[in-house]
């Protein structure tokens, strides 16, 4: 069974189509990576699963359980999280502090409840934060917990932003380019971290990435679009024999 399908997904902006006619699977447990050109509909798409963007036609289902017209907040209550191509953290706020803001969405109690609620809204407060000290001890970020993120180096807050979706303990990690504008040696803590997240933490990620190197080594499947459809899908051994792909992405990428 599928984790997430999408059916016959459509997405139109104005007269634009974005999207046209994707239906794919995610299994349980998979690293999929959605590849394409510049405009190809990447974001888009992972814009329709977290539900910022509503398709115009088609349906998204999670855990067989259909989605198709929950808003953001209800999928990420559902396990669905993500992190964004450029980076959406409160800068003048502590790595520790982005963190447990990432737990909100499982506080029974809310952000301001007070006077009846404070046992409760205690209890939870000390829970959430052994969940986000295990993240922080898993990214290796321990020395910069009480670090206002805006000082942080540009890896590094990518790091964070990673953890504060971890904070949600999601079933399903969207990551839109996680890697853009690192440096080798960043590249490659990020490839462990995805790694270890998926074979740990048993988590499915779901990943746009443009970095091929990265792509064909840690992905189980791969989704190729271009212009808004899927010109092609398989392992990434499959991806990278089949002539459309090369013709459209793949040949332009390695040249
Ligand atoms: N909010 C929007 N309003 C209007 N058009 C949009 C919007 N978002 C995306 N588009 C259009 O939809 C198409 C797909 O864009 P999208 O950003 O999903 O591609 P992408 O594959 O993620 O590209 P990139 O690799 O550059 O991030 C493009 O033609 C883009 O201009």
């Amino acid at each position: 069974m599928g984790l997430l399908r999408l059916e016959n997904i459509h997405l139109y902006f104005g007269g634009v189509a974005a999207l046209s006619g994707i239906s794919l699977e995610v299994h349980p447990g998979q690293i999929f990576a959605i590849i394409g050109p510049n405009g190809a509909g990447k974001t888009s798409l992972l814009n329709c699963i977290s539900g910022l963007y509503r398709p115009s036609r088609g349906a998204i289902f999670f855990e067989d359980r259909d989605i198709t017209h929950l808003p953001p907040h209800k999928r990420a209550a559902l396990g669905i999280a993500r992190s964004f191509q450029n980076i959406e953290l409160f800068k003048h706020m502590t790595v520790l502090d982005n963190l447990m803001l990432g737990r909100h969405v499982h506080m029974r109690t809310g952000l301001f409840s007070g006077g009846l609620y404070w046992g409760r809204a205690q209890k939870e407060e000390i829970e959430n934060r052994w969940v986000v000290e295990e993240i922080i001890d898993f990214l290796e970020i321990e020395n910069i917990r009480y670090k206002p993120v805006g000082t942080l180096s540009y890896g590094l807050q990518k790091r964070v932003e990673l953890g504060r979706a971890l904070a949600m303990n999601p079933k399903l990690l969207l990551l839109d380019e996680p890697m853009a504008g690192m440096n080798v040696e960043e590249k490659e803590d990020m490839a462990r971290f995805i790694l270890d997240i998926s074979e740990e933490r048993e988590t499915t990620i779901i990943l746009i990435e443009h970095d091929m190197g990265v792509v064909m080594d840690i992905s189980d499947w791969v989704t190729v679009l271009d212009f808004g459809r899927k010109i092609g899908e398989g392992t990434p051994e499959e991806v990278q024999r089949n002539p459309k792909v090369i013709e459209a992405y793949l040949g332009e990428a390695a040249g």
